[in-house]
């Protein structure tokens, strides 16, 4: 299996190179060549397997052999051993039809463990066996963050730089971060916003000269072995209401569209899938693109799910290539619009591909505040505020003859002033968190540019060459 850039102009790589590599050199993301099948007796097959053992059948073809069966196994049960539900992503019926899809029962409460539960020992595994040190630098609005943190504190063979907006992730987020006081683990707080952080890691990247010199390495869901881990869920809970014989619905709460690219894979693969619902809170660009046919920024603002408050939605740029029947160039041109102008128009054709497939909604605060209320009501069940974006979303495009699965892309722990203030409940946070507020913290405050973060990170990547 290869994988080819969104823009064109970097060479093609094996598995595990696109995995080292995060970001393709031409500023593009990595994608497989072609799209491997799962038919609908493998489906079938999958129903009541563990999860390890479906991530597996799902991963495997995309890894293509590059890791030995008995390890990739070795790792994914791993994996999925840390986390604290029997079932890793189970499935709770709220209402007629509806279903959330509990993804926060990993060691950092949010759905980014999925995925960096696996990634830290696939990225630990190359490494090993190639003798080499990774420098690995992220951008997060708090999960991703504390998510990969977690998982590669104290490993030897990398330093891990996560920027974070100043005092705009939850105080639980920024904890579960910036107490983490392994040697390896540099929190820096971005005197800017989510995207500020976004773009200087994307910019990081493309100073080669830099790059190389650190052998940069990325764990945001531009690399591909975020996505991958991703897909295996979306089989999971399908499979729990009936896949292949019937189809289900998704809602899934939106922000850097990596979570919502995962089901698109998925149904490339063979899974049926009805529609794939993308929801935002007040940020609500995607939205607004499915509308009408441009991408135009327009500042980010606040709001009580601070994971979704995004502008630049990376993983948008992988959609676009397939919506642009994988034209490359066209894809770069565009891109290249976004960096320059704030925005870029789709093609009538890309946009009609885009809609048969996807639909778009918006919950704004007060919205996102009812629902929790009302389904912890009826239902007896406390929502975050990601999720509550994503079910009043999904309230929207419920159709009787097709269940509607909404992702729970966080614990309401994370977002306890939030959740208070919605539902009146104090949500307790689990009992290996419960010091979280008297740990010592650690975490460097940085300027929003380039050259700053390069040199902060010049000084303590064990992978410097220079030094
Ligand atoms: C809790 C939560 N929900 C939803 C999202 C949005 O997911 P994605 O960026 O994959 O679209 C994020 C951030 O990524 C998040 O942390
Ligand atoms: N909401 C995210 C933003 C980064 O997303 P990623 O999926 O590209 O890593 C976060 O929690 O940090």
């Amino acid at each position: 299996m290869q994988y080819i850039s969104t823009r064109g102009l970097a060479p093609r790589l094996g598995f595990c190179d696109a995995v080292l590599a995060g970001l393709a050199r031409d500023g593009g993301l990595y994608l497989p060549q072609t799209w491997p099948q799962i038919d609908h007796a493998q489906i079938a097959a999958m129903a009541n397997k563990p999860f390890a053992d479906v991530a597996f059948e799902v991963i495997s073809p995309f890894v293509d052999g590059e890791i030995p069966a008995d390890k990739l196994r070795e790792m994914l049960n791993e994996a999925y051993g840390t986390f604290r539900h029997a079932a890793v992503a189970p499935l709770v019926q709220t209402d007629e039809g509806h279903f959330v899809l509990e993804l926060f029962h990993g060691p950092t409460l949010a759905f980014k463990d999925v995925a960096m539960q696996f990634l830290a020992r696939v990225m630990d595994h190359i490494l090993g066996e190639r003798d080499q040190r990774a420098t690995i630098v992220g951008a997060t609005s708090g999960d991703t963050g504390s998510a990969a943190i977690e998982a590669f504190r104290g490993r030897e063979n990398t330093d891990i730089f996560i920027l974070h907006p100043k005092g705009m992730v939850s105080p639980v987020q920024q904890r579960q971060m910036t107490t983490v006081l392994d040697e390896n683990v540099h929190n820096i707080a971005l005197e800017g916003n989510f995207d500020n952080c976004q773009t200087i890691v994307k910019d990081m990247f493309n100073n080669h000269h830099f790059r190389d010199g650190v052998s940069l390495s990325g764990v945001n869901s531009i690399n591909w072995g975020r996505i991958v881990a991703q897909v295996v869920y979306y089989f999971t809970s399908a499979v729990a209401l009936g896949s292949p014989h019937r189809e289900v619905s998704f809602t899934v709460p939106t922000g850097n569209f990596g979570d919502v690219f995962a089901g698109f894979v998925a149904q490339k693969m063979g899974l049926p899938i009805k529609q794939l619902v993308i929801a935002t809170n007040e940020n609500d660009i995607l939205r607004r693109t499915m509308e009408t046919g441009r991408y135009e920024m327009d500042g980010v603002s606040a709001t009580t799910s601070p994971s979704m408050d995004i502008q630049i939605s990376s993983n948008f740029e992988r959609l676009l290539f397939e919506a642009n029947d994988r034209d490359a160039e066209t894809t770069k041109t565009q891109m290249d619009g976004l960096k320059q102008s704030g925005s870029f128009a789709l093609s009538e054709k890309a946009l009609g591909a885009i809609k048969t497939k996807f639909g778009a909604g918006t919950s704004d605060q007060a919205q996102t505040a009812a629902v929790q209320q009302t389904v912890l009501e009826n239902a007896g069940y406390l929502m975050d505020p990601h999720t509550a974006v994503a079910y009043k979303v999904a309230q929207e495009f419920a159709a009787s003859d097709v269940p509607m699965i909404t992702l729970s892309t966080a614990h309401p722990a994370k977002f306890p002033a939030a959740v208070k203030s919605a539902t009146q409940v104090d949500a307790a946070l689990p009992a290996w968190l419960s010091d979280l507020y008297e740990r010592e913290e650690r975490v460097h405050v940085l300027e929003n540019a380039q050259d700053a973060v390069e040199t902060f990170i010049k000084a303590r990547a064990r992978a410097n060459k220079e030094q």
